[in-house]
C-alpha cells in the first residue's frame, strides 16, 4: 500500500516523517523551490504537502489561480494570516504583515494614506537618487569585480533606512579598506532574523519553542538579532520625539509634511488613533512605532534588492532586451528639450519619463514574474471550505502559495513559461498588458495587496535605467540557470558577480 500510495505522491513519503525528510533535503541543497515547482506541476496546481504524522504541520500548496482567486477575493473573509503565522514572524510584532481584523484595517488605511501620497512618491524618488549618485555610481565607478547583489542589498537598507527613519546607516559607505566591505550588526541582524523565519517554516512549532526556551541554534540567533534590532529602533524613535520635544515641528503645511521620513510623519499625523479588541492603538507609542518601522524597512530593503539583482541578472544573459532597453532610454533622453540635457545626468530620468519607458516596465514585470522576490506566503482558513479545484480545505488548515512555481506553469503562462521574454507584457497597441494578481502574484492579491507596488516599480526602474545606461556588466558566472536561495527572500545564492566597465554613449 505505501509503495503503491508513492506511486502517485508528487513528493515521495516515508512512514511516520511524512514529506519532511525530502522537504528537509532540498532544503539544505537549495532545491526546495524546484521540489514544489515540479510536485504542482505533476498535481495540476495543488497538492496536500504532508508533514510528520505525530505533530500537525500539513499544508495545503497551490499555485491554481482559481484557488488563488477564491481565497483572496471571492471568500477572503474565511483566510487570515492565523497564530502560526504570527509565532513565525515573531520579529514584526504587531506590524501590518502579522495582524488581521481591526488592527490590519487601521494600518493599512494609515500606511495607504502615506505611502500613495504623490508627494511622499516624489520625496522616495528624491533620496533614491541623491542616494544613487552620491554611494553607488562612485563605487561602482571604482570597481572592477564586485558582488552587485551584496550592494544593492546594503544600498537598499540605507535607502529604506532614509526614507523611514530620517537616518542614513551607511550600510554601503562610499570609502571603505581592503575591497572588502565592512560589517554592520543592524543590516547583518536583518540577514539573521530573516533566516530563523525560514527555520521556523520548516520546523515543528515544539522544536523550535524549545530551543528558544535553551537559547541555542538558529533561536540564539533570533535573540541576538532581536536584541540588536530593537536597540537601533527605539534609539532611533527615542531620538526623535526627542527632537520634537525640543523644536517647533516646521512641517504643519501639508506639503512639507508629506516630504519627511515615516516615522516623523507618523509623530505628526492628526488622524485617529485606532482600535483593536476594545483597545485603543496610540500610533505613537514606542512599540507600535517600532513594529511599524520594522516592517517597512523589511518591506522594501530585500523586495527591491532582490528584484534588481535579478533584472541585472536576466538582463546580462539577454542582450536582446539590454539592447532594446539601451534603445528605449536613448529615446527618451534625446526627446529632452535643449536646456535639460545633461552628459553627466545620463540614465537618470525624471518620473514623467520613467513611465515612457514601457519596454522596461515589461522587462521589470518579466523578472518578477519568474524571480518574484517573495517566493511563497501562507493563510489559514478560518472554516472549512471546498477550492475551486475541489480540494477540501479543513478549519484551521494552513495553505502555502507557491508564487515562485505559477510563473513556471504552463496552463497559466503558456509553453514559453520557463523563458525570459519582457515582449509577453506588451500589447499590440504598445502598452503594458493588466494581468489579474492572481495570475501575477509577485504583490499578492485581493485586499492584502503589496502597499508599495507602484514606488517599487518607479525604484527599480529609476536605478535600472541609471545603471544600465552609464555601465556594462559582464557576468563571472556565465550559468544561464543560477541557483536561488529558499529563504523567505528569493536571492541568488551564489551572489551576483559581475566586472563593471563604462559606456561610451
Ligand atoms: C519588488 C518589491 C516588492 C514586492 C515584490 C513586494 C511584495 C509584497 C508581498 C508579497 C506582500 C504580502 C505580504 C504578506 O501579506 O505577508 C506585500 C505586502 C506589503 N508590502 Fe510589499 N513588496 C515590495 C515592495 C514594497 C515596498 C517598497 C513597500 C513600502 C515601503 C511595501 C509595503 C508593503 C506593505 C505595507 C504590505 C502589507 C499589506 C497588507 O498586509 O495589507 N512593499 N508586499
Amino acid at each position: 500500500h505505501w509503495l503503491l500510495r508513492n506511486k502517485h505522491s508528487p513528493v515521495y513519503q516515508w512512514p511516520l516523517l511524512g514529506m519532511l525528510p525530502d522537504l528537509l533535503f532540498s532544503f539544505y541543497n537549495s532545491t526546495l523551490h524546484d521540489l514544489h515547482t515540479r510536485a504542482l506541476r505533476r498535481t495540476g496546481g495543488t497538492f496536500l504537502l504532508k508533514g510528520p504524522s505525530f505533530i500537525n504541520a500539513d499544508f495545503m500548496v497551490t499555485c491554481d489561480p482559481a484557488n488563488i482567486n477564491h481565497i483572496f477575493n471571492k471568500n477572503a473573509a474565511n483566510y487570515e494570516k492565523g497564530r502560526d503565522f504570527k509565532a513565525i514572524m515573531e520579529a514584526l510584532g504587531d506590524g501590518i504583515f502579522n495582524v488581521d481584523g481591526e488592527s490590519w484595517k487601521f494600518q493599512r488605511k494609515l500606511l495607504h494614506s502615506l505611502l500613495n501620497n504623490p508627494e511622499f512618491e516624489c520625496h522616495a524618488m528624491h533620496i533614491l537618487t541623491e542616494k544613487t549618485r552620491s554611494t553607488l555610481l562612485p563605487i561602482l565607478d571604482r570597481a572592477e569585480l564586485v558582488d552587485l547583489q551584496d550592494v544593492f542589498k546594503r544600498f537598499m537598507f540605507d535607502n529604506m533606512c532614509l526614507l523611514v527613519l530620517g537616518f542614513d546607516p551607511q550600510y554601503l559607505p562610499v570609502e571603505y579598506e581592503g575591497g572588502r566591505l565592512p560589517e554592520n550588526a543592524c543590516g547583518e541582524a536583518f540577514d539573521e532574523l530573516e533566516d530563523v523565519a525560514t527555520y521556523r517554516h520548516m520546523v515543528p512549532i515544539c522544536m523550535w519553542r524549545l530551543q528558544n526556551r535553551l537559547r541555542i541554534g538558529m533561536e540564539w540567533k533570533f535573540i541576538r538579532g532581536s536584541r540588536t534590532i530593537d536597540q537601533f529602533l527605539y534609539g532611533r524613535i527615542k531620538m526623535k520625539k526627542q527632537e520634537f520635544a525640543t523644536k517647533h515641528y516646521v512641517g504643519n503645511d501639508e506639503q512639507t509634511k508629506n516630504k519627511t521620513d515615516l516615522l516623523t510623519q507618523f509623530l505628526v499625523m492628526k488622524d485617529e488613533d485606532g482600535r483593536c479588541d476594545g483597545k485603543i492603538i496610540d500610533k505613537t507609542s514606542d512599540k507600535f512605532l517600532r513594529d511599524s518601522m520594522f516592517t517597512l524597512l523589511v518591506a522594501g530593503r530585500d523586495t527591491i534588492s532582490a528584484g534588481l539583482t535579478w533584472l541585472i541578472w536576466c538582463v546580462a544573459n539577454h542582450p536582446t532586451v539590454e539592447k532594446r532597453i539601451l534603445e528605449e532610454i536613448r529615446q527618451v533622453i534625446a526627446a529632452r528639450p535643449p536646456e535639460q540635457v545633461n552628459g553627466d545626468e545620463g540614465g537618470f530620468l525624471r518620473s514623467n519619463e520613467l513611465n515612457k519607458l514601457v519596454y522596461l516596465h515589461a522587462t521589470v514585470c518579466e523578472t518578477l514574474r519568474l524571480y518574484p522576490p517573495v517566493p511563497y506566503e501562507h493563510k489559514c482558513a478560518v472554516e472549512s471550505d471546498v477550492l475551486p479545484s475541489g480540494h477540501t480545505v479543513c478549519k484551521e488548515e494552513r495553505i502555502l502559495f507557491y508564487i515562485y512555481a505559477i510563473a513556471r506553469m504552463e496552463d497559466i503562462w503558456g509553453k514559453d513559461c520557463m523563458e525570459f521574454k519582457p515582449e509577453r507584457w506588451i500589447s499590440e497597441r504598445g502598452t503594458i498588458l493588466h494581468v489579474p494578481s492572481y495570475k501575477f502574484m509577485t504583490f499578492l492579491a485581493g485586499a492584502r495587496t503589496c502597499l508599495g507596488k507602484t514606488m517599487s516599480f518607479m525604484q527599480i526602474k529609476s536605478m535600472a535605467s541609471a545603471l544600465l545606461w552609464k555601465y556594462k556588466f559582464e557576468l563571472t558566472d556565465n550559468n544561464p540557470s543560477a541557483r536561488t536561495t529558499v529563504g523567505m527572500v528569493l536571492y541568488m545564492k551564489d551572489g551576483l558577480k559581475a566586472r563593471v566597465s563604462r559606456r561610451d554613449h
